[in-house]
Parts: C-alpha cells; structure tokens; sequence
C-alpha cells in the first residue's frame, strides 16, 4: 500500500513543507541553498516554484524526492506527504513512495532515456518492475501510456534517438505518470525544447493533470510559463520565498519588488508585445531597507549579498 493511499485526507494537503533548510558544506563553510522555506500543495493543484538559476529550486525537489547527496543535508525542517514524515521512509517505503507516490521529470529527462532499449521496453520496466503487471499487461499499458500523450503506440519500438526532443520529453512525462502518482514534479520540463514544442508539452500536462488529477510542483525560472500553467506560486530568491500567492494576482499585481522584476524580465507567452523591464529602477536588492518599503508585509526574506553572491551577480548584471 503506497502513502497516498494510506493516509491523503480529503482535507490534507498532498504536500506540505516547513521551515526547509538545505545546506552545501564546503571544506571551509557550508552555504545555506534552501533557507526556512514553507509551502504546500493541495490535491489536484499545480504549484509552481519561480525563480533565477541557483536560487534552489531545484534543491526543494531533490530534497522532497529524498535525493540529496553529500555534500548536500538537510539542516532543518520537515516534508510530509499525505501526512507521512517523507524524511523518515525507510528504503522500501521510499521506493513506493518515489514511482506510486510521487514522480520527478527532470530538467534534463529526455536525455536520460536509455539509448539502447526501446521505449517500449522502457515503459514495460517501470510496469513490470513497481507494479508486478506481466508483460503482456504492461505493454498493454505502455501502449495506452503512449496514446495518453498523444504518440503512435507504433512507437513502441522505437528507440529514444528516433524520436524527437519533444516525442522523447513526452515520452518520459508518460512514464512519469505511469503510476498514477498523487504528485509530479516536473524541473524545468521544457528548458531544453524550442518555444512551439514547449507550448505544446504544456498544454499536454495540463491536460493529463485534468485527465487524471495529480498535483503538480512545476518549477522554472520563465515567469510567462509559470503563470500560464500554475494555480498559485511562490517565488524564491537566495534560498529563500520572498512571495507566495494565486498566479493570477501575481499576473495582475505582483506585490514583492523582485517578483515585478521577474515579471518584467519575461515576455508574455499571449497578448500584445510588451517592452522588457530588468529590475525597477530605484530598487537595489540589496538593499533591505528598500526591499521592505517597496513591498511592506510581503517582503519575507531578508537577503545579504554575502549570503547568495551569484544572486546578487545575476541581479547586478540585470541592472548595468
Ligand atoms: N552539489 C552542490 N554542491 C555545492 N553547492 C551546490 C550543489 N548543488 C547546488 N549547489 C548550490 O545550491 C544553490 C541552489 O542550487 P539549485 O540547483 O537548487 O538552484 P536552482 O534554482 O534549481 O537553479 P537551476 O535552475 O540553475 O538548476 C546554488 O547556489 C548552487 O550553486
């Protein structure tokens, strides 16, 4: 019996984390990627997670999918799903719980397809191996798999290098779902595919999230998708949220300075052509003080240029 059918509550969230707090150690000091981060995601929600590179999105994932490794750690806080202590699942459980639970597409997926084996067969292992179907019932599967996102079950017997980039990143989304898990998290799922392609997978997952229900944690740093795609989101900076809130308010009315600056860095996928903005004149984020002027109950993370210096380089290099 997996977690989700153990104990998700029709009232719990699928996903809740507390106070997260990731270090990297380094031989002389550790750095802090993930700081005393909150959120959690309601069933059949998308939730996304904005923000530049390094800002540790892709650290909140790792840790939630219990993948960190040396000389990543967990300093503090706490990850339930369906009300079960994710840090404590011991090595069964938390094979269960990475397929039948929740499954991570990551931002490099369709490179990850095993180049030697079919897809098909590929599929057919997932099936065989976290679910005991035979293989005649998980090719059955797999086929029907295959339909769900629209490819050829003739592809079957394809191998990955005969697909297209955004055939193989649908092809593992697939597999992703496979088990019908509660929650997918999905890494920048497009980053590598051209924008119709990018258009198109997106419109397939909110389609398969409609068709089957799942919750999603989408992560990317491309504020036009995330709005288009997401319910609510928060939006990270140096570790840390600085804003949470319903997409569409961040859309129409983003409250923290660096959310704007987001917003304004990103052309809109629909709608008339907007000029691009870097950060709001005026705003140095640096700058605490301005920071808490700018967005007064909303600025949430205080943040020092010596805690995150490749935020700061990044920001700077936005605002020549
Ligand atoms: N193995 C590692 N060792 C040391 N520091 C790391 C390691 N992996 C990530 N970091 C640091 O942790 C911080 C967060 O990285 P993370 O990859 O989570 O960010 P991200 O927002 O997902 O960025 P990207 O979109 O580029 O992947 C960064 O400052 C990064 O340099």
């Amino acid at each position: 019996m997996t977690v989700s059918q153990t104990s998700l509550g029709s009232h719990l969230p699928v996903l809740e984390i507390k106070d997260l707090t990731v270090k990297y150690r380094g031989d002389t000091r550790s750095t802090t990627a993930v700081d005393r981060v909150s959120f959690s995601i309601g069933a059949g929600e998308i939730f996304g997670l904005a923000g530049e590179s390094g800002c540790g999105k892709s650290t909140i994932a790792n840790a939630i999918m219990r993948l960190l490794r040396d000389p990543a750690e967990i300093a503090g806080g706490s990850i339930r799903f369906g009300g079960s202590d994710v840090l404590a699942l011991g090595k069964e459980e938390l094979r269960r719980f990475r397929w039948q639970d929740v499954a991570m597409v990551f931002q490099s997926a369709m490179n990850s397809l095993n180049p030697v084996m079919t897809i098909g067969d590929q599929i057919v292992d997932i099936f065989t191996t976290h679910a005991g179907y035979s293989r005649k019932e998980s090719l059955r599967r797999a086929a029907e798999l295959l339909e769900l996102v629209r490819i050829d079950p003739a592809r079957l017997k394809s191998y990955p290098h005969q697909l297209s980039g955004g055939m193989r990143q649908r092809a593992v989304i697939a597999m992703a779902v496979a088990l019908k898990p509660s929650l997918l998290i999905l890494d920048e799922p497009t980053t590598a595919l051209d924008v119709v392609v990018q258009q198109e997978i997106m419109a397939q997952i909110k389609d398969l999230q409609h068709q089957l229900g799942f919750s999603v944690l989408f992560i990317t740093h491309d504020m036009s998708l995330m709005v288009e795609l997401s319910h609510r989101m928060a939006v990270m900076y140096g570790g840390r949220i600085v804003e949470t809130a319903k997409s569409r308010d961040i859309h129409t009315a983003p409250r923290h300075p660096y959310t704007q600056a987001l917003m304004g860095a990103f052309p809109p996928l629909t709608g008339p052509r907007v000029p691009l903005t870097g950060l709001a004149d005026g705003v140095k984020f640096s700058n605490i003080a301005d920071l808490r002027e700018a967005a007064p109950g909303h600025f949430v993370a205080p943040v020092s240029p010596d805690q995150i210096p490749q935020a700061q380089v990044a920001l700077e290099g936005a605002h020549p």
